[in-house]
């Protein structure tokens, strides 16, 4: 059976990695419409009701304005990549390690993760689940993102300006990935959150440091890694380090594409003090590695098909 794909913002940075991971699989019929056609809204409608699964690679008011385009009669999935549904109602959170994959498979609508929530979900989620992490604790989250995560505008202004060095931003603490990390997290509080871009295109590193020994229940370190590396078990996405790196962890200028994540615990020695980190591609499991694997749910085919992965 052939599945009609139409991927709305396919000429951007996410909707290009999507392209590329289906080029050359009989699975799928992508529909595609000409550069001068792409923005024309009427265009879009009639690609959008003829797909079996519509993937929006848009800024957020356009991918609104995708799902509107959508009859209501019509039988068209959708995994949007975009922020606009992540905490929406009717709709299924892409995270198929966290929400359960029959879950994603069965969706109607599917919101694909954001790169950040992607990293800091993957490692507090479980732990708060396990009651291992207090769900009223107030989580810190310092992160550090290859430029491609902000899309075309980005990328251009850090090749224009090859002198900056390190860019923090967001400094009104209201970025918009906070509703997402808190729900998906089951948190009473939004997290506190210091985003930051270096100038690598891809690759990124999530943290949440925690003072493991202030909290009511006091869990060691080793608890927690032990935690994560039994409930990511069974994930081919997902690892979970059990040694340290020696004293650093990198992230490379020239790493190539990647649709896994990986997870690390570092304790001090009396497991009191931990940092949580996650090392993704945000363009991978941040982006479009993620919308692949629930294209593949959702279609019926194996979950791994198509993805970045050593092993896949
Ligand atoms: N980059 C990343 O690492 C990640 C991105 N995302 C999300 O994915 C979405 C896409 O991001 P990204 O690919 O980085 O962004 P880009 O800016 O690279 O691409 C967006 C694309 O959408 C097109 N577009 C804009 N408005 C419309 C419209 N009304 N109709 C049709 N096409 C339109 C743009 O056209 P034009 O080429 O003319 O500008 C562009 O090609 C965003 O919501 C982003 O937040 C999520 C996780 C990670
Ligand atoms: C470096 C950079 O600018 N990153 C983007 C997030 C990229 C991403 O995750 O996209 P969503 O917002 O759709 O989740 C930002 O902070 O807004």
């Amino acid at each position: 059976m052939t599945h009609t794909i139409f991927i709305d913002g396919a000429a951007g940075t996410t909707g290009l990695e999507i392209a590329d991971r289906l080029e050359g699989r009989g699975e799928f019929e992508l529909l595609r419409l000409d550069d001068d056609r792409r923005k024309d809204a009427e265009a879009r409608r009639d690609a959008l009701n003829e797909a079996d699964i519509a993937i929006l690679c848009l800024p957020d008011d356009a991918a609104r304005e995708a799902v509107e385009l959508i009859d209501t009669a019509s039988r068209t999935r959708v995994i949007d990549a975009s922020s606009a549904h992540r905490t929406t109602e009717g709709w299924c959170y892409g995270f198929p390690e966290l929400v359960g994959r029959e879950r994603v498979a069965d969706a109607l609508r599917v919101s694909n993760p954001g790169c950040y929530p992607t990293g800091f979900l993957a490692l507090v989620a479980p732990l708060v689940r396990a009651g291992l992490l207090p769900a009223d604790w107030p989580y810190t989250v310092n992160a550090v993102s290859g430029y491609s995560g902000g899309g075309k505008a980005l990328i251009e202004r850090m090749i224009d300006k090859p002198n900056i060095a390190f860019r923090t931003y967001a400094l009104d603490l209201a970025h918009k990935h906070l509703p997402e990390m808190q729900v998906h997290a089951g948190l009473d509080h939004p997290v506190l959150f210091a985003p930051s871009v270096v100038p690598a295109y891809r690759g990124m590193i999530v943290e949440v440091p925690l003072h493991l020994g202030a909290m009511q229940n006091d869990p060691h370190s080793d608890a927690l890694r032990d935690a994560l590396a039994e409930f990511y078990t069974a994930s081919a996405v997902v690892t979970v380090h059990d040694d340290t790196p020696a004293g650093e962890l990198l992230l490379e200028t020239d790493a190539a594409p990647s649709d896994g994540l990986e997870l690390f615990v570092f304790g001090n020695e009396g497991g009191w003090n931990a940092r949580l980190v996650a090392r993704l591609d945000n363009l991978g499991k941040g982006a479009s590695g993620a919308a692949v694997q629930s294209l593949n749910l959702m279609c019926g085919l194996p979950e791994m098909t198509g993805l970045l992965l050593q092993n896949a």
